[in-house]
């Protein structure tokens, strides 16, 4: 799905509105009349206090349509105007007669501040600010922003939390309002995704309000967010004819002394995910429990027995996974030099291979192009010095990926893999991965798909996608705190076979009742 920036959305409208012989009064009643939906089809007439807050653009707008919808079904409603300009939208002052036609008198909120109190078991409307924030709010209407805040009522966000933008950090934490929910219109927001800026919501939910397919399907966006359609789409079914030939050789070098584990995990991860064939390459201390862990894997060894000083390749790998458990030891690094002197082959790079490659960054230039790197964020800042804000976290991220002509997986809560100018955002995975190996894990599925002739673009996609669904789909049953870097190697069949599951028309309708009962 993709996301789209302030200026496309503001596009998408306009040519929805032509396409289709509509007024943006319309598309706003349509909008509104989705959020009265699902506000409706949960409240169903409770007569608890709803604070609807309206600021003066679209936004406010929104605001104004679904004050007069509640009204109209008897909610018990309090309609505010934060009057931070007086430029007042067209369709806002369409909505305010209709609203004062209905009786329903807004109070104006100024810097005066006469503000009225909300009760922790009220419900607030928050449309003050959408996506046309352009600057910080005032100081004034941060405290109005602050007032919401502190009342401990449930805050539903119509769009984006007011105060929050699109495509930049807000400059101070008070100048945000944190959402319960947030109802957004059509994409998902950029922010919604980067932790220092989704901190602001707890829980969001898209609201489809009817923008023209067909030019958001042409509009170039930087963002998409990735989900099992997108997924489903890129898998490569097995066919009858194959041989273990068929689905490629794997390399995995790595492990130290104490660390042999790390290839362990990678290894199966790489086999897991259906690579026909995996050779791993450690020192000599981990022959033993490699080939008692895994009778499926091949192993050469170092004539170290401690740690790699020197990278065989066996005859017809095609590609290699390089890094987890390597450590830094002199020798590692004259291993590493020698080898990238030499390669051609597309590479994984995780881990102390992306630790060498900080520490000696001449080495970068010999990464071939069309490899993957997938550092996690003190790796990744290793790599390119510290960042002021998430976004621009994102636009070195961006440079990066260019300049290696690479994909770069940046993990964390929602990875984004990297390439030709396009973040893709996942969406599966939980707290429980935060476990050691989890990492480790990602690098070997990644390694296998692109084995089996997946391009590196795809397979560091699905890999990360099909990552989070195995460690999704293990939650269910064993929690959070019990998942290890083991289980998520164990659900990566389940997550392959989820991936394919339709929901049944009836089935769907119950999940999404139970969504909205959550
Ligand atoms: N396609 C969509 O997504 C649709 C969006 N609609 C709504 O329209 C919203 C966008 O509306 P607008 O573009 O009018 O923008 P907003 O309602 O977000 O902003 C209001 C106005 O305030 C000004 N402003 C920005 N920052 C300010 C600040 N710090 N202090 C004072 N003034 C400031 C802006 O110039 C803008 O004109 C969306 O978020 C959504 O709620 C819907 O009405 C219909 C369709
Ligand atoms: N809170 C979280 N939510 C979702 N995924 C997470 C979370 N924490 C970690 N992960 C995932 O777990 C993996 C951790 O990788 P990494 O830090 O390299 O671990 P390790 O070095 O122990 O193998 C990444 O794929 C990351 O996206
Ligand atoms: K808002």
């Amino acid at each position: 799905m993709k996301i789209l920036s302030a200026k496309q959305v503001h596009e998408a409208d306009n040519f929805t509105i032509q396409k289709y012989g509509i007024t943006s009064d319309m598309l706003m009643e349509r909008a509104a009349d989705q959020v009265f939906n699902w506000i409706h089809s949960r409240l169903q007439g409770n007569p608890i206090k709803i604070h609807v807050f309206c600021g003066i653009g679209n936004n406010g707008g929104d605001g104004l349509a679904v004050a007069r919808m509640l009204k109209e079904h008897d909610y018990n409603v309090v309609v505010y105007v934060v009057n931070y300009s007086e430029k007042r939208s067209k369709d806002f002052l369409i909505n305010l007669d209709r609203l004062k036609e209905r009786k329903l008198w807004p109070e104006f909120i100024d810097e005066n501040l006469h503000l009225t109190s909300i009760g922790k078991d009220d419900v607030v409307i928050d449309a003050i600010f959408g996506i046309g924030l352009n600057r910080d709010p005032e100081p004034w209407v941060v405290k109005v922003l602050s007032h919401i805040n502190a009342s401990g009522a449930f805050v539903l966000s119509v769009d984006i939390p007011s105060g929050l933008f699109m495509e930049q950090a807000p400059s101070s934490e008070e100048n945000v309002i944190k959402a319960d929910v947030v109802l957004s219109f059509q994409t998902p927001k950029l922010s919604f995704f980067l932790p220092e800026t989704a901190s602001y919501l707890n829980h969001w939910e898209l609201l489809d309000i009817g923008l023209d397919p067909e030019f958001i399907y042409n509009a170039p966006t930087e963002y998409q967010y990735i989900g099992k359609p997108e997924v489903a789409a890129l898998y490569r079914p097995r066919l009858k004819f194959s041989h273990k030939g068929t689905y490629g050789h794997a390399l995995i070098v790595g492990g130290s002394y104490g660390k042999i584990g790390a290839v362990q995990l990678a290894a199966k991860a790489t086999l897991t995910v259906g690579a026909g064939l995996v050779s791993t390459y450690v020192p000599a201390c981990g022959y033993m429990p490699l080939q008692t862990a895994l009778p499926e894997v091949m192993v050469i060894t170092d004539e170290q027995n401690k740690q790699i000083s020197a990278v065989e390749v066996p005859e017809k790998v095609n590609v290699i996974c390089l890094g987890m458990g390597l450590g830094l030891h002199d020798d590692t690094k004259i291993a590493l030099t020698n080898f990238l002197k030499k390669n051609k082959l597309p590479l994984a790079l995780d881990a102390d291979a992306l630790n060498l490659l900080s520490a000696n960054r001449q080495l970068l230039k010999l990464v071939p192009e069309g490899s993957v790197f997938t550092p996690h964020p003190k790796e990744f800042e290793r790599l390119v010095g510290t960042w002021s804000s998430d976004f621009e976290k994102l636009e070195k991220a961006k440079k990066f990926s260019a300049q290696t002509k690479s994909v770069l997986v940046l993990k964390g809560a929602h990875t984004i893999c990297f390439y030709n100018g396009v973040g893709y955002i996942n969406s599966t995975g939980n707290p429980g991965m935060a476990t050691g190996g989890s990492g480790d894990v990602l690098a070997g599925m990644v390694t296998g798909l692109i084995a089996q002739g997946y391009d590196v673009l795809a397979a560091s996609v699905m890999a990360t996608y099909l990552h989070g669904l195995s460690a999704d789909i293990a939650v269910t049953t064993i929690g959070y705190e019990a998942l290890t870097a083991s289980k998520i190697i164990e659900g990566i069949g389940a997550a392959f076979v989820e991936l394919f599951k339709r929901e049944q028309p009836q089935q769907q309708g119950q999940q999404q009742q139970e969504r909205a009962e959550q």
